[in-house]
């Protein structure tokens, strides 16, 4: 370009415009700086768009704060696939009581709905099915009623409310699996514990109440009686009697003095009842009741340390199901029976497994699992075992005993304890045999020994903690179980369980 034409170009430039007088050169700058500014905007926003598409293909699924332990299998309509979810929600799972263990796991084939395996039935004979049809295809009014089946009442939200101070923290008192449990006293004064149920998965209301009035009908002195329920919108509690004096895992566990207050007698009133109360759910009613999940927080206390089981019938009811037929597996870690926690196979004796566990806790103060003990000591029956097989039995009593038990007492209830806890659940005893047991004289007592030493060695066998010794297992000849004295060393006959006595 010539210098006559620069100069053109630059007088033409320099021109101002119509455009705020500007001139020509500023303007086509502002121009192309607008243009790249524009330009850079639908870059970034490409960018970012870009960028939000590749996060949401690589998200993994938000886990809720919930405890490992609080899990639950739900079953896939296709019976081989199970997947995890969460059983609790995280407010649950923030409680205490983080040793549950909730599985559930689908069969194609299984226990039905009101069958003898979880079912919850009724005291009058009739079974939770049954009651359905009471209900006809009535709608459900909104109000407090006596329930017409007799045994109990429906609350309103409002009565709930009322009595439980609006659910406040004060009358909290403790937080389960299956929600929060409130004090409460009814506008009649009666005093009540409020389930605020969390688990209950959009059950509908007429189911709810058919389990509920199932369960409402079972008395027993050492059950927790159930006064009634309130089912509201999406609220679902459960009105039980209130139990003043805590519970048993409390008493052996929690914060009490070197010297707990539970004396070998109160001790084994304690499994004395509680045997009476599962002897109910199981031979008493008909479909009989399994619990599923005994263990030393579901033993309420009262004032004179009478025990009363509770939650029973809480799986039954939380877990229905009409649409295909599910084996769901409740319980909690270091109770569960072996056979319960591996096929799902649910009798009575996985409740009388627990049982055993909860006898073990009672006699030793250990908790069925407690990581903080040394290894070898963790799991309560495997330690309880071995102490037993090294005939150190007296040195499993809880330190805390306020006086030692009669080597005799204590040989009994350890018996009992590893007669409960066979792997083979069809050696264990029916829960009314364990009360003949724990009850029976020396001479109905002889007759256990053989046993005994049958259920010792099967642990042995499904442990494979001991070696084998076939001359502890030997009986002696004609297969005749020796006697021995009363003042033998006790833990020389637990090492030799055919001899015990
Ligand atoms: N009827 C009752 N009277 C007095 N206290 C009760 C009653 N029912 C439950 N509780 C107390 O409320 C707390 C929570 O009970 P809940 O049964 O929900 O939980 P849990 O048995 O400890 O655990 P989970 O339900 O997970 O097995 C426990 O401390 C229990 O002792």
């Amino acid at each position: 370009m010539s210098v006559y034409d620069a100069a053109f170009v630059n007088t033409q430039l320099s021109k101002r415009t119509s455009i705020f007088g500007l001139r020509l050169w500023v303007l086509i700058g502002i121009l192309v700086g607008a243009l790249i500014v524009f330009s850079l905007f639908l870059l970034s926003l490409c960018f970012i768009s870009r960028r939000n598409r590749h996060r949401r293909r690589n998200r993994k699924p938000l886990t809720p704060l919930v405890s490992k332990e609080i899990q639950e299998i739900i079953p896939n309509p296709q019976p081989n696939e199970l997947h995890l979810d969460i059983a609790k929600s995280a407010a649950a799972a923030a409680a205490e009581q983080h040793r549950r263990v909730v599985a559930a796991v689908a069969f194609s084939s299984g226990e039905s709905k009101g069958g003898g395996g979880g079912g919850v039935g009724g005291g009058g004979g009739g079974s939770a099915c049954e009651t359905t049809s009471s209900f006809g295809s009535g709608s459900i009014s909104v109000g407090p009623e006596v329930s017409h089946l007799g045994w109990g009442k429906w609350f309103t939200l409002r009565e709930m409310e009322d009595a439980t101070g609006g659910m406040c923290e004060e009358n909290v008192i403790g937080e389960g699996g299956y929600g929060i449990v409130y004090r409460g006293v009814l506008s009649d004064g009666t005093n009540v514990a409020v389930k605020n149920l969390l688990n209950n998965k959009g059950q509908a209301e007429r189911e709810f109440r058919v389990e509920v009035e199932a369960i409402g009908r079972v008395r027993h002195k050492n059950l927790v009686r159930l006064l009634g329920y309130c089912v509201e919108g999406a609220y679902r509690m459960l009105v039980y009697e209130y139990v003043d004096n805590g519970n048993l895992d409390q008493w052996l566990h929690g914060e009490v003095d070197s010297v707990s207050p539970l004396t070998w007698d109160i001790r084994m009133n304690i499994v004395l009842g509680t045997a009476k109360g599962l002897a109910y759910l199981h031979e008493g009613l008909e479909p009989k009741v399994v619990h599923r999940d005994v263990k030393s927080s579901n033993i309420l206390l009262d004032r004179q340390w009478n025990p009363k089981v509770s939650d029973f019938g809480l799986a039954k009811l939380l877990c229905s199901d009409h649409s295909y037929v599910t084996t769901r597996v409740m319980g909690t870690f270091g109770y569960v029976a072996p056979e319960y926690a591996c096929t799902g196979m649910l009798t009575e004796k996985s409740d009388v497994y627990s049982f055993g566990i909860l006898i073990m806790e009672i006699i030793t103060g250990r908790s069925p699992v407690d990581y903080s003990k040394p290894q070898g000591e963790v799991n309560l029956i495997e330690w309880l075992k071995t102490m037993v097989g090294n005939r150190k039995s007296e040195e499993v009593i809880d330190p805390k005993l306020p006086e030692k038990p009669s080597s005799k007492a204590l040989k009994r209830a350890l018996l009992v304890a590893l007669k409960c806890v066979d792997p083979d659940a069809t050696k264990r005893p029916k829960i009314g045999h364990v009360i003949h047991m724990l009850e029976a004289d020396d001479l109905l007592f002889h007759d256990e020994r053989r046993t005994v030493g049958e259920s010792s060695r099967s642990h042995r066998d499904y442990h494979h903690h001991e070696q084998k010794d076939s001359s502890r297992d030997r009986k002696p000849a004609g297969g005749e179980i020796t006697d021995q004295s009363e003042d033998d060393n006790s833990g020389k006959n637990l090492a030799h369980p055919t001899r015990l006595r």
